[in-house]
């Protein structure tokens, strides 16, 4: 569904060079990625800031020609066949809008079905599909400037999907929403992901966004691919532990330790211990808790992502 094969994307930047002098400085945003995404696949494409995600969306979509590499979108190129591709996918930049303004929605609605000549019944269809599920009814007349930013938010997705596209393109889709706008995007990207139909390739900055949606997640920075593969790779390939919080019947001997997990904080007057599972079991930490001290209530804890990727990110021993 999309191929990209050595992708590249250099930008040429005057920079000052003494008090009246400037010379030209090439940055490469992205700097050979090779990717392939199958079809009906939800990708979370993601780094940190200017590590190249939005000029490889810019590229896919056909609104930036790359410097060298190929790339294929619907079996199209991107930028030479850019009306084609138009018709197959669907794009919503967050800080953009594909909406008119002085309009009310219902009118965009109806204009982009003209645009597109999408079938009437085919239209309708969606834009019921739409109305239910991201709650559109109390606005569909109140014109795009009068909208919040989460209504508009709404509005862009059904825009984007009205036509039906195979492949959709979500930059920062949740950015500045509050937690019931977020909520509903996601729910409704998870619907739409789970029919199997569209493809999806999601930047954000919001990992909470990527595990609610995204099996497959394509870490990059510096213009290069530094991981694909599920979240769990992710948390086995840079050591993320799970954590297993005890609330004990006796406070934990100041010497006490535990053969393959780290203890990580006391509180409580040592009646609450936190350990990180490093080779250990769940099990037997437990079993060597209950015997030692006692364990009244426990809990495990699941790596967080934020960790994972926030090391990812200052690691310097990425490929
Ligand atoms: N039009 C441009 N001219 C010059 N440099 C650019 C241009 N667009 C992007 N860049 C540079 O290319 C690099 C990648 O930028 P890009 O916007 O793709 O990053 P990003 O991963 O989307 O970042 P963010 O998370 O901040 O949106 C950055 O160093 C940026 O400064």
């Amino acid at each position: 569904m999309i191929k990209m094969q050595d992708l590249r994307k250099d930008f040429t930047v005057r920079v000052k060079a003494g008090r009246f002098r400037r010379t030209k400085r090439v940055v490469p945003a992205v700097d050979g990625i090779s990717l392939r995404i199958d079809r009906g696949e939800m990708v979370g494409y993601i780094g940190p800031n200017g590590a190249g995600k939005s000029t490889t969306l810019k590229m896919l979509t056909g609104v930036l020609m790359p410097s060298s590499g190929e790339v294929s979108v619907c079996g199209l190129a991107p930028v030479p066949q850019r009306t084609r591709l138009a018709l197959r996918i669907g794009v919503v930049f967050g800080q953009r809008s594909q909406l008119w303004w002085d309009l009310p929605l219902r009118e965009s609605f109806g204009l982009l079905r003209h645009i597109y000549r999408v079938p009437a019944e085919e239209h309708a269809a969606r834009l019921r599909r739409c109305r239910a599920l991201l709650d559109l009814d109390e606005f569909m007349d109140t014109p795009v400037r009068q909208l919040s930013l989460g209504q508009r938010m709404r509005g862009e997705l059904t825009a984007a999907l009205l036509h039906g596209p195979e492949v959709l393109f979500l930059d920062e889709p949740t950015i500045g929403l509050d937690v019931v706008s977020k909520q509903a995007v996601r729910a409704f990207l998870a619907d739409l992901g789970a029919s199997g139909d569209v493809t999806l390739v999601l930047t954000t900055h919001d990992l909470a966004d990527i595990e609610r949606l995204c099996e497959r997640l394509v870490v990059i920075d510096h213009g290069r691919v530094v991981h694909d593969g599920t979240i769990e790779a992710l948390h086995a390939r840079y050591g993320s532990r799970r954590s297993l919080v005890a609330d004990l019947e006796r406070p934990l001997p100041l010497d006490f330790e535990l053969p393959g997990a780290i203890l990580t904080t006391v509180e409580a007057g040592r009646h609450r211990a936190t350990f990180a599972l490093e080779s250990a079991s769940a099990g037997a930490a437990v079993a060597a808790l209950v015997s030692a001290v006692g364990v009244r209530d426990l809990s495990l804890l699941e790596p967080d992502i934020e960790d994972v990727v926030a090391r990812l990110y200052t690691s310097t021993d990425v490929p």
